[in-house]
């Protein structure tokens, strides 16, 4: 089977400085003559995996794209799970032409799960739906040196690389994230699970993908709501370990926004190389990498309560870390001025900072969700808050309760919501 051989310039992400401001030199697999790339490799061991960054990657043609995929292929069976959207709007008929390329002899399947009105994305995320992808595999007779190709969002991503994790107790698979929150985060690092009906990502596995490939092209036909809650999430990386990269957004925001190209590749670039060196650093939780969840205890209770769909990731997110900082600030552990810029910084992604007055989250159901939540040792409930200047954070059950209460009752007070 001929396959194109990609030679990936990997930067050694774990001993890169942090984000300089400036975009480093983008550097080119020597097979290719367009479009740019820049590669940020994933350090675990044998287990380590290029993250292809670029615009074009997949959306300028098949034979461009083969190269990025067709080299991750061990086997000659492949699956493909996306779902309605992208398959309507070309992604998956692209993909498939990209791993068929020349005389490659994939066997490439296809399954387009559902992402509707009844079904938002994020609804979609059970079990259930697992069990489609592993049933359908097996009706296609997939064997273990099958891979399994996440074509999607971070619904697909997490619920494809669950069942690849599973499937004949695993199989290789490769992300192919196509909106921002994919790209920055959700497909790297290899946290995969679905919901459960009272608590997010309650089931699942630590499962790596063997290479992702991020093609901000595809970001042209995502709508400006999600768009904004990949941002909201892109500020984490500034709040808890980069403030470089959070000074770079604060004066390129709107760019991102906008969609420009070099912003963009920016964005994801920085993300990436802070999250992969956080997930170098400790892959399965036992502590720095918690701090990656910054705004996820209230966001993932605000997401519950309202019930999945109702707010996209980021969007709880963004309020979460609204609440996370003025804690921290509460606690005396970060100024007002850093509070202020934090905040500040959020809304500009346009997302929600605060609670609209009819949201159903109250003080108890805060409590009773955040009670379940994955941070939670022996009883004690520890947050990632903020403490010291821009930048800095800490991953901690020591905190004074009486503060974390008033901030559940100040966000949950009608006078502080929204219209
Ligand atoms: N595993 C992790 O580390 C991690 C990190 C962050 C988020 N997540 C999870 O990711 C999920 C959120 O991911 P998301 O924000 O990507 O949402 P999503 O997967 O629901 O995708 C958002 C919507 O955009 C559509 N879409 C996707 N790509 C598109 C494109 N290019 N053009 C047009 N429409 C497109 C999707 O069909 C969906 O309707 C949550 O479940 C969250 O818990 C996981
Ligand atoms: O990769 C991580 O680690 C993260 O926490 C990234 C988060 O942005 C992401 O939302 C993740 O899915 C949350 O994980 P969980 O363990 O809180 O479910
Ligand atoms: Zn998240």
């Amino acid at each position: 089977m001929a396959r194109r051989l990609l030679q990936t310039v990997a930067c050694a992400v774990a001993l890169r400085p942090p984000h300089q401001g400036l975009r480093q030199p983008t550097r080119r697999p020597a097979t290719l003559a367009q479009p740019t790339t820049t590669t940020v490799e994933v350090d675990l061991g044998d287990r380590s995996y290029p993250i292809y960054i670029g615009d074009g990657l997949l959306t300028e043609d098949a034979a461009t794209a083969s190269q990025y995929l067709q080299t991750h292929v061990k086997g000659s069976q492949v699956l493909i799970v996306t779902n309605e959207i992208l398959d309507r709007l070309g992604y998956t008929q692209r993909t498939k032409a990209a791993l068929e390329y020349g005389d490659s002899g994939l066997r490439v399947e296809t399954l387009v799960l559902p992402d509707n009105e009844e079904q938002p994305s994020e609804a979609t995320k059970t079990l259930e739906n697992l069990g489609k992808i592993t049933d359908y595999a097996i009706e296609k007779a997939l064997d273990r040196k099958a891979t399994f190709v996440a074509l999607g969002g971070g619904v697909i991503g997490d619920m494809v690389g669950f069942a690849a994790a599973c499937y004949v107790r695993g199989v290789d698979f490769i992300q192919i994230p196509t909106t921002l929150m994919a790209m920055v985060d959700s497909s790297v690092g290899g946290k995969t699970a679905v919901n459960s009906k009272s608590a997010k990502n309650m089931v699942g596995a630590f499962y790596q993908p063997v290479a992702v490939v991020a093609d901000v092209g595809s970001l042209r036909t995502l709508p400006d709501r999600e768009l904004a809650s990949g941002v909201s999430e892109v500020i984490k990386y500034g709040l808890i370990r980069d403030a470089p990269f959070f000074e770079w957004l604060e004066d390129n925001i709107e760019k991102v926004l906008e969609r420009d190209s070099e912003a963009l590749i920016e964005t994801v670039e920085a993300s990436c190389r802070n999250k992969a060196e956080v997930v170098a650093l400790d892959e399965k939780e036992g502590g720095v990498r918690a701090t990656l969840n910054l705004g996820h205890t209230f966001g993932h209770a605000i997401e519950t309560k309202a019930g999945y769909g109702t707010y996209l990731h980021g969007e709880a997110v963004g309020i979460g870390m609204h609440m996370a900082a003025k804690m921290s600030r509460d606690l005396g552990w970060i100024s007002d001025e850093l509070f202020e810029r934090a905040v500040a910084l959020v809304a500009r992604a346009k997302v929600p900072i605060v609670l609209p007055l009819d949201s159903p989250l109250d003080v108890a159901s805060f409590e009773s969700i955040m009670a379940v939540d994955k941070k939670v040792a022996d009883g004690l409930l520890r947050l990632i808050l903020l403490k010291g200047d821009l930048g800095n954070c800490v991953f901690t059950g020591e905190y004074d309760r009486a503060v974390l209460k008033e901030t559940l009752e100040h966000f949950c007070d009608p006078e502080n919501r929204s219209n």
